[in-house]
């Protein structure tokens, strides 16, 4: 699925507010409604940790009646950055005849969060856990080893231990919401009877003088605002290998990738693996282990550090030729990151507008920059000063692009509304067997 191909030129970002037509959606009404992320029972079972949410059985809410909907008015109400995600989730199942809960409404946003809507043949206990009966699995679950796969007697289970009366530990009626965390493999293996076309030596020869004249030449920089900077294919080819296997062996150990989700069950588009410190969807907060298994992320590898630090100095020469100013930092800030959120999004992952606002008072009052990898897929980076896709820009982030935003772009709206597929360097796929998809670390001081 490819939502976003073709709604709009791209500009470099500085394109004319963008509209989203809504019928090219088919049959939803938001345009980042979409089908679900997460793999649907494949046998492979995960190691999930389930944990009660609130007792409630949702199928006391009568379908359709909007009871068990969480609105993005709700949500909107606090200052939290990350929950600004969910304004942007779909307004509708993209699978109603089949839905279990029928979470739809005509509402345009918030009111469906589309909790990787499967569909149910049994009644589902909580708005997240479906059963997928129809056996279809779109190209992006087919890839997915993350499965959160429940079989019915597991419902019954669930619905059981759900039940206040049922629950031993009262504390544990409001703690989290099940968390998936077996260890999705950006690098999955070929299996033997996999047959794989290696790119065509017109290709590879293409992506080597492409990759040398980068080389003699370094980056195109732009400045799209102050604050804001661009780095155009700065990461080496090579760099981009180190990277992806080095996130491929960090995410299959332990603190390793997962599906995450928000408090109220909705879970967001893509998979995510903390280094330095963890940030919790759930809470919104960072913290030095993993509330739902108590591990400690990763650090951050050296070589990582190293790039970002490089990005920065770059973007500051690049800010000091354009603004002719004599102290760059006072336009785009330097930082130590102690914080990088790695994200992986397959071909339907996506990311709603949100600010990223976390991080320390202190660090957000200096503007301390997020600086972010793209790597693998292209993909449609939209940014803006409000929570609105039509008055968004949109640029295109490709692999080996570094993005930076601090100072006073600190606070931009930003978001992902499409993976573009089959748009990685063909070397990268054949150094590293990158699965289709794209590979985000953003890097953060605290
Ligand atoms: O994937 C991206 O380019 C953006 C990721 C992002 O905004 C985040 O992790 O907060
Ligand atoms: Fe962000």
């Amino acid at each position: 699925m490819n939502r976003g191909r073709g709604r709009i030129a791209h500009t470099r970002g500085r394109s004319p507010p963008m509209r989203w037509s809504p019928r090219r959606y088919g049959q939803s009404n938001h345009p980042d409604s979409h089908g679900p992320d997460v793999g649907v029972g494949d046998g492979r079972s995960a190691s999930t940790s389930w944990r009660v949410k609130d007792g409630r059985k949702s199928s006391q809410n009568t379908p359709g009646d909007g009871s068990s909907q969480n609105t993005g008015t709700q949500l909107g109400s606090s200052n939290n950055s990350r929950e600004s995600y969910s304004y942007e989730r779909g307004s509708g199942c993209s699978n109603m005849e089949k839905c279990h809960l029928k979470q739809n409404s005509p509402n345009a946003l918030g009111s469906c969060f589309e909790q990787n809507h499967k569909v149910a043949s049994v009644p589902c206990i909580e708005k997240d856990v479906h059963v997928d009966v129809s056996n279809k699995l779109n190209t992006d679950e087919q890839q997915s080893d993350t499965v959160l796969s429940l079989k019915p007697a597991d419902v019954d289970a669930l619905s059981a231990s759900n039940n206040p009366k049922n629950t031993a530990d009262p504390k544990m009626q409001n703690s989290y919401q099940p968390v998936s965390v077996d260890h999705f493999d950006i690098c999955p293996p070929k299996e033997s009877t996999t047959i794989t076309l290696k790119p065509s030596l017109l290709l590879q020869n293409r992506e080597r003088r492409n990759e040398s004249k980068r080389n003699m030449n370094p980056f195109n920089g732009i400045v799209y605002r102050p604050g804001m900077v661009l780095l155009k294919g700065y990461i080496p080819l090579n760099d981009q290998v180190k990277i992806v296997k080095k996130c491929r062996d960090l995410g299959v150990g332990s603190g390793g990738f997962y599906q995450p989700g928000y408090r109220d069950g909705a879970k967001l588009h893509l998979k995510m693996m903390c280094l330095g410190k963890n940030w919790d969807p759930q809470t919104r907060e960072y913290g030095d282990s993993r509330p739902f298994d108590g591990v400690k992320p990763p650090n951050i590898p050296d070589e990582f550090l190293e790039l970002v630090e490089k990005a920065i100095r770059d973007s500051h020469a690049l800010i000091k030729q354009e603004s002719k100013t004599e102290n760059p930092e006072k336009i785009l800030p330097g930082m130590s990151p102690n914080i990088c959120l790695v994200n992986f999004y397959l071909q339907n992952g996506h990311l709603g507008l949100h600010q990223d606002r976390d991080e320390s008072q202190e660090s957000l009052r200096q503007g301390f920059p997020v600086v972010s990898f793209s790597i693998g897929d292209k993909a449609d980076f939209l940014y803006g000063d409000e929570r609105d896709l039509d008055k968004a820009q949109k640029v295109e982030l490709e692999s080996g692009d570094v993005l930076i935003f601090g100072g006073k772009s600190r606070h931009i709206f930003h978001g992902v509304t499409a993976i573009h597929t089959n748009t990685a360097p063909k070397l990268l796929l054949g150094e590293t067997n990158l699965r289709h998809g794209r590979l985000n670390l953003t890097f953060r001081q605290y």
